[in-house]
């Protein structure tokens, strides 16, 4: 088990990273998400060794690191996956993976498992970056890390890659055994590949949990923008239940929240029904064609913009009259009112 307390690190008189605490199982997958520049990579570089830490903790079964007794990268035996894929190119697939390795038969199982095995003699340059990249995994993964780390693995590849490309590594990580961190800045890809996402604020945890816990018990406003598209309208909460303009639903309070509060709506909460004009609750600010949907942004009649996704076969222009409607039956986050 990876065990961080109070971790903090420094960059002369700024704190970048503020208290990290958490704990990782053993086959666990942490996706770790945030603004850019809330210290995602000086974390990893901090837990791999490789920039000097301030205060706290880092412990991994045989090792344990602080401030004062640093325990240098190559003693940690951390696995790290780059964006840039770092292959040697001078050397075959093959040779990439045995670099520096004792037990060839590891290179082997990798190699195979992640479908590598008609690429062994091929030069990095003759690869796709899918397939660079799966050979940086299998290079990392025939080292038997105790822990590895993730930072941005899939954002040089294009989005039809990611896709599978992202449930062969979890597969493979799963398939190891080792917990991992994962930088990304994709909330997609945090949301279906995690055990669990972390989400960072300057520095700070913001809030540590389950995907689905995150994204829709979000512990403040912060968490519930950067997992998706979040509206808020007004509405009153009493008794479990929360009134809004366009309907009731369950709420689950956050941080006490009572009495008249705002209501998270993904967009998949509201149904949207284009009307004849002057009927309806709302009209349409701008739609964003998605593709197998349609993205609705729509100004209601009280001034509150909601955001609605339909089916693409929902055809509403910017400007026509539209009647939305709270559809969903599971409970949705209630905020104090701003
Ligand atoms: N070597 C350094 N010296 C001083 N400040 C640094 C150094 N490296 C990073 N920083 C600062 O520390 C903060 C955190 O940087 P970090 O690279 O960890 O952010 P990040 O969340 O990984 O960002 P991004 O999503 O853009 O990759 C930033 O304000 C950055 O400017």
């Amino acid at each position: 088990m990876l065990s961080v307390s109070n971790l903090s690190v420094d960059y002369g008189s700024t704190r970048v990273v503020d208290k990290l605490n958490l704990a990782l199982a053993d086959d666990e997958i942490l996706m770790l998400v945030g603004p850019t520049g809330c210290g995602k990579t000086t974390i990893l570089q901090a837990l791999a060794g490789l920039i000097p830490i301030s205060e706290g903790e880092i412990t991994l079964g045989a090792w344990s690191a602080s401030a004062q007794k640093p325990v240098p990268p190559e003693k940690r035996n951390v696995g790290m996956v780059f964006q840039d894929f770092a292959l040697f190119p001078h050397l075959t697939v093959q040779q990439n993976v045995n670099f520096r390795l004792k037990d060839r038969a590891l290179a082997d199982h990798w190699i195979e498992l992640l479908g590598l095995g008609a690429l062994r003699h091929a030069k990095p340059a003759t690869l796709s970056g899918g397939q660079k990249q799966r050979v940086a995994l299998a290079r990392t993964l025939a080292h038997e890390p105790v822990f590895i780390l993730l930072d941005e693995p899939l954002s040089n590849l294009d989005a039809a890659l990611k896709d599978n490309l992202r449930w062969e590594i979890r597969n493979a990580l799963k398939a190891a055994g080792v917990p991992a961190i994962w930088v990304t800045h994709d909330q997609e890809e945090a949301l279906s590949v995690g055990d669990r996402v972390g989400v960072l604020k300057s520095g700070k945890l913001e809030q540590l949990d389950t995907p689905e816990t995150c994204f829709s018990e979000p512990s403040s406003r912060f968490v519930a923008r950067f997992l998706g598209e979040a509206s808020f309208i007004p509405g009153h909460l009493e008794q479990g239940r929360v009134r809004t303009a366009i309907g009731d639903a369950p709420g689950t309070p956050v941080d006490g929240a009572t009495g008249a509060v705002d209501l998270l709506l993904r967009p998949d909460d509201v149904s949207l029904i284009p009307v004849a004009d002057g009927g309806g609750n709302g009209e349409i600010a701008w739609v964003r064609y998605e593709g197998g949907a349609r993205l609705f942004a729509v100004t209601l009649d009280d001034g509150t913009e909601v955001k609605v996704r339909a089916s693409h076969e929902t055809r509403a222009e910017p400007g026509s009259r539209v009647q939305l409607a709270v559809i969903t039956t599971h409970p949705l986050a209630v905020f104090n009112r701003e």
